[in-house]
């Protein structure tokens, strides 16, 4: 396995372009299952995550060409397996929205518990809700659900008991086929679900409200094919432009959609960056002046996002003062804290909230990634040390983060990857 390897303390100069969103791009693969026409996805991360979620999909039957840029064509002509295994199942969270979809094609579909970062429990009743309220049968069986809607799926109201992305993601994508009507309330209002609705309109669903909190989803009996624009990756995004604001230095964020990071920018202000933008990009700049101590909360969107929590964390280690993180997403996500303690950062975890005391500096050390953001977090740190960070673990960074080193070693950046 290999390992990144940083020689803290040098600045960030340059411009970085960011790619598709990972959290779109394999939703809108799952996509493919509701149609046997061609569907054909553009500005597509290549990524581990959407490696195995294409692995996942030729086990069922589909054709997809991933070809060498970031086009990729998926072509469901018909499916020779309604079951998605735990091995392919198990490496990511949203492979686990093919349950829907193939059901409200198929009538039928055995998919594997999912996996995805160890970040909480996160169970999956509230997608088993939502199918049961458009009529699917559901029942757990040796690690596996096992759902069938021998007549069709039809149309329910569902309102959640609290916000869930996968949640919301995986009723759109099981309601587009249903027969009547679907009210969805409380939903999530990520950019991702309104590009997933964008994405499943332009092949002839009728979605209404997405991005709000109630959607309206009338059924229909057939979806054509479609090209489609994955969103630009705002997590992504806001990774880097935070590893620039605790490196220090100069980054232009190119093909970024800034108002999807509304929560972010006046938290990097706070902090002591200057922000500036225009249409397409962002510039980040940090000349070497005090970071100022800034609190977090986390939430849904449009809040903070949990996601990019350890990244901001990273940077408040080393403020001028006290910030307070509190996480209400995930009940077990800073188990970046201790990797970063070995850094030389002072962290005080108590149940949701973590109490960072800033330090002058941090230290390179030997860390482990323990998920996708943490190990983004640890690279940043890693960024501003004194010395040299080693970060282990790295599929990790892999499932999420394109060319993390190329791009950060594009603006000045000495990271490399090694075998470990
Ligand atoms: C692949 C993907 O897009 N992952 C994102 C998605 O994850 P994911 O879709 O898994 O996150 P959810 O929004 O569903 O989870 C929110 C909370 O709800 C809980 N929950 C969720 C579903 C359920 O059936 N029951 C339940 O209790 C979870 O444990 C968690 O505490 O949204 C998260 C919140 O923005 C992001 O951090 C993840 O990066
Ligand atoms: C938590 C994440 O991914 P997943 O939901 O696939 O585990 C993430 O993208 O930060």
């Amino acid at each position: 396995m290999d390992k990144i390897v940083i020689e803290g303390g040098h600045q960030l100069e340059g411009d970085i372009q960011v790619s598709g969103a990972k959290n779109s791009a394999i939703k809108l693969m799952a996509v493919c299952l509701l149609t046997d026409e061609l569907v054909t996805l553009t500005n597509m991360p290549r990524l581990r995550d959407t490696r195995s979620m294409a692995g996942l999909l030729e086990h069922m039957g589909v054709k997809v060409d991933a070809g060498e840029g970031s086009t990729m064509t998926l072509h469901a002509k018909s499916l020779t397996s309604t079951t998605a295994p735990y091995d392919l199942v198990r490496k990511m969270r949203a492979s686990f929205n093919v349950l829907g979809p193939t059901l409200a094609r198929e009538g039928a579909a055995k998919v594997s518990l999912p996996g995805g970062c160890a970040i909480g429990a996160r169970p999956v009743d509230l997608h088993l809700k939502a199918l049961e309220a458009l009529g699917a049968d559901i029942v757990l069986d040796e690690g596996y659900v096992i759902a069938t809607a021998k007549n069709g799926l039809t149309g329910g109201e569902i309102t959640f008991p609290f916000i869930s992305v996968g949640a919301t993601e995986h009723a759109v994508l099981a309601a587009v086929l249903a027969k009547g009507t679907t009210v969805l309330s409380n939903v999530a209002r990520e950019p991702e679900i309104v590009d997933l609705a964008n994405c499943l309109n332009a092949m002839g669903a009728k979605i209404e409200g997405a991005g709000r909190s109630e959607m309206t989803i009338t059924g229909v009996s057939k979806l054509s094919g479609v090209e489609h624009a994955v969103v630009p990756d705002r997590i992504e995004a806001g990774t880097y432009a935070l590893a620039a604001a605790t490196a220090g230095g100069k980054v232009r964020l190119r093909g970024i959609r800034h108002d999807h990071l509304g929560s972010l920018w006046p938290l990097i202000a706070q902090a002591g960056a200057h922000v500036s933008m225009d249409e397409n990009t962002v510039t980040i700049e940090r000349d070497g002046g005090l970071i100022k101590p800034v609190d977090l909360d986390t939430q849904a969107y449009p809040g903070f996002p949990t996601d990019l929590q350890a990244q901001f964390m990273a940077l408040m280690c080393l403020a001028d003062g006290v910030s307070i993180i509190r996480e209400n997403i995930f009940e077990n996500r800073f188990m970046h804290c201790p990797e970063l303690t070995r850094m030389g950062a002072d962290i005080t975890v108590t149940g949701r909230e973590a109490i960072v005391r800033g330090v002058k500096a941090l230290r390179g050390a030997q860390v482990m990634a323990t998920d996708l953001r943490a190990s983004a977090s640890l690279i940043a740190a890693g960024l501003a040390a004194k010395g040299q960070t080693h970060v282990g673990r790295v599929y990790h960074l892999d499932r999420g983060f394109e060319h993390i080193e190329v791009k950060l070693g594009q603006c000045g950046a000495k990271i490399s990857r090694v075998p470990e």
